[in-house]
């Protein structure tokens, strides 16, 4: 089971889960010499990253990758890397080695053999994968429906290509076999929506109906859950 840990703003989540991973990285750095962590895009994890940012850490010593990437250039407004470069990578913290999910390939499918070489140079197990879960239950690029959701669950690789089922752009995603090659799996979420799909998630059932199934109902790795009422 998860462990939970319940805060009425998203605000007051975000300050707790960035302290918990500045915390872990610390650890990291002092056991192993290298700390990791791959975060999400989308809202929820734009005011951790840039509390994160602002953590006295040695950062030269930490590595920061992407749980999935859409297939768009760096700068774009839909760019993962680029939250990151905004959000985390700013001062101390830019010292961090990056390792981007999208290269210049034409699509993320001819691009996937190079981005998988690169994630093979990772740290792993990596200290932290920090997800998010979607209204319909999908986490990293993992979509219920998606056409490469069963090869996502089941790939012994680190990264897949996929397009998903609704929303634009192709992806990159790790799989959930990368995903639980972790030592810490952290999920956020925030409002009633998405805690009544949690719930739903926990309660049992296949993963493929709602993917975040792969982290809740694994026993490897820890997991714990940041939920914010609003
Ligand atoms: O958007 C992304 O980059 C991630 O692929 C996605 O898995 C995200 O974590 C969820 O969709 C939750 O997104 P929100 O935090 O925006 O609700």
């Amino acid at each position: 089971m998860p462990t939970e840990h319940l805060f009425a703003t998203g605000a007051q989540a975000a300050a707790d889960i960035a302290t918990r991973i500045a915390t872990l990285l610390a650890e990291g750095i002092a056991t192993r010499g290298v700390a990791s962590i791959a975060v999400s895009g989308g809202r929820s994890p734009r005011p951790v990253l840039e509390a994160l940012s602002a953590v006295d850490l040695d950062w030269s010593k930490v590595v920061v990758t992407l749980v999935d990437e859409r297939w768009v250039a760096p700068d774009s407004a839909d760019s993962n890397e680029r939250l990151v470069r905004e959000t985390l990578l700013q001062g101390a913290a830019a010292k961090a080695r990056f390792v981007p999910m999208k290269n210049d390939a034409a699509d993320a499918y001819a691009g996937q053999a190079a981005v998988e070489a690169d994630f093979a140079t990772l740290p792993w197990p990596l200290d932290i994968i920090l997800l998010g879960m979607g209204d319909d239950g999908h986490t990293a690029s993992l979509f219920p429906e998606g056409k490469e959701l069963a090869e996502g669950l089941a790939s012994k690789a680190l990264t897949i290509a996929a397009t998903p089922p609704v929303a634009p752009h192709q992806r990159m995603s790790l799989t959930a076999h990368a995903i639980v090659q972790s030592h810490h799996i952290f999920l956020q979420i925030s409002g009633a929506g998405k805690k009544a799909v949690y719930d739903r998630a926990l309660a049992g059932g296949a993963v493929e109906e709602l993917p975040i199934r792969l982290a809740l109902l694994q026993e490897a790795v820890p997991v714990e859950v940041w939920i914010a009422d609003a």
